[in-house]
């Protein structure tokens, strides 16, 4: 299974780096987190910064891949029900793409390209924090479909 993960920022603090790394390295047996990172675009408009990241984002997401929009808004899914829609994907084509916004949110078009929109709560979290806390969810589904320990629900 492979899974593009698309986000919005080119400079990540040394504990994002550190923290996406630490969890995207554990993944095995044919499981892969790949990182594309999109430049973050500068404005006092909030709706204008996400109009201009969203080519940069869509331009990285392969055609025909299921799609994944990080949004305080989606949905609200458990650590299984993403284990769920990734075995499905890995039968299924075997990758996905992962998209986190920047301080602006995404845009529109992002939002309409997307099959789904997943939320980790209805609070409003730090981009970069939302990328190492994605990366600990892929590779805590990874063990429950591996039957891994680290994963004790
Ligand atoms: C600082 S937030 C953007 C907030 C923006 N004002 C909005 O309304 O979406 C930056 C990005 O992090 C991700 N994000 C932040 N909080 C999230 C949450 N609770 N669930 C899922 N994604 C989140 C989203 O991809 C969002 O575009």
């Amino acid at each position: 299974m492979r899974l593009d993960l698309i986000a919005v920022g080119t400079k990540p603090p040394k504990w994002v780096r550190e923290g996406y790394n630490e969890y995207a390295e554990r993944l095995g047996r044919g499981w892969r987190l790949s990182l594309t990172e999109v430049a973050a675009a500068r404005s006092n408009n909030a709706a204008q910064v996400a109009e201009r990241e969203a080519d940069g984002l869509l331009r990285a997401v392969k055609d025909g891949v299921p799609c994944i929009a990080f949004d305080e808004r989606g949905e609200a899914l458990s650590t299984r029900q993403w284990a769920e829609h990734f075995d499905i994907w890995s039968h299924h084509g075997g990758r996905a793409a992962l998209l986190i916004g920047g301080a602006g949110g995404l845009a529109p078009a992002v939002l309409q390209r997307a099959d789904r929109r997943w939320s980790l709560s209805p609070l409003t979290l730090p981009h970069m924090l939302v990328r190492v806390l994605v990366a600990e969810q892929v590779y805590r589904a990874w063990t429950l479909l591996s039957g891994h320990p680290y994963h004790r629900g």
